[in-house]
């Protein structure tokens, strides 16, 4: 995770010894030699990629937005192209893509650096993109409580691309939509037209 505290999975530090045991078997029984140099390191350097990766379940994304400043505007608030990465739960393949944030406050707003840490919390674990979307616009709705909330997550899923029906190059979009923009398709609309490139 980018930024002042760089997290790091605890249950996977706590389980390394374990982890890289497993590694080394999954290896040994897809057929590799595991004592070749080239894979002498590897069930280390997987572990500590874990670390990194699944990071998010050592936050809890509702601290991330826990600083927020009182601020009487009440206009659309647009952070936009926040890069992820996660693994799909299903085949813990990566899929990755752009997070897409719009919100109306209501007295409150939350530094704009937040809503990315919000994204790493959140995309760190085994997800799905439907899960990610949906949890993002709940979090921000609890936290912030605004007037509108939408987001759109695009996403490109690896275990549609290299395996099964090997559609590279797919996109998946999913939105959420809560408040006024659940009432508003002109506000739909303006959010849409505002995170075109
Ligand atoms: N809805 C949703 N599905 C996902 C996501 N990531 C992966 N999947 C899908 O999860 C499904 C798992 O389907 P299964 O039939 O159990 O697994 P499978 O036999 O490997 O499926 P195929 O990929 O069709 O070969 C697949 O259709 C994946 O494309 C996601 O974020 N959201
Ligand atoms: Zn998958």
């Amino acid at each position: 995770m980018a930024g002042k505290k760089d997290y790091v999975n605890s249950i996977v530090s706590n389980n390394r010894e374990q982890i890289e045991y497993h590694i080394k078997e999954i290896l040994s029984l897809i057929g590799e030699n595991v004592d070749r140099e080239g894979l002498f390191e590897t069930p280390a350097r997987v572990t500590r990629m874990y670390e990194e990766i699944f990071a998010g379940y050592d936050v809890d994304p509702r601290d991330v937005l826990g600083v927020t400043f009182d601020e009487q505007h009440e206009e659309l608030v647009i952070v936009k192209d926040i890069v992820y990465y996660s693994q799909c739960e299903h085949h813990m393949a990566p899929f990755f893509g752009k997070v897409h944030i719009g919100y109306i406050p209501s007295g409150k707003i939350a530094g704009l650096s937040k809503f990315a840490r919000l994204v790493d919390a959140i995309t760190r674990r085994l997800q799905v993109q439907e899960r990610i979307t949906s949890q993002i616009a709940d979090i921000m709705d609890e936290v912030l409580r605004p007037n509108g909330i939408m987001v759109v997550v695009d996403g490109e899923h690896l275990c549609m691309c290299a395996r099964g029906v090997k559609k590279y190059g797919s996109k998946t979009v999913t939105s959420a939509v809560r408040g006024e923009f659940r009432k508003s398709s002109a506000l739909r609309s303006e959010f849409l037209s505002l995170i075109k490139d």
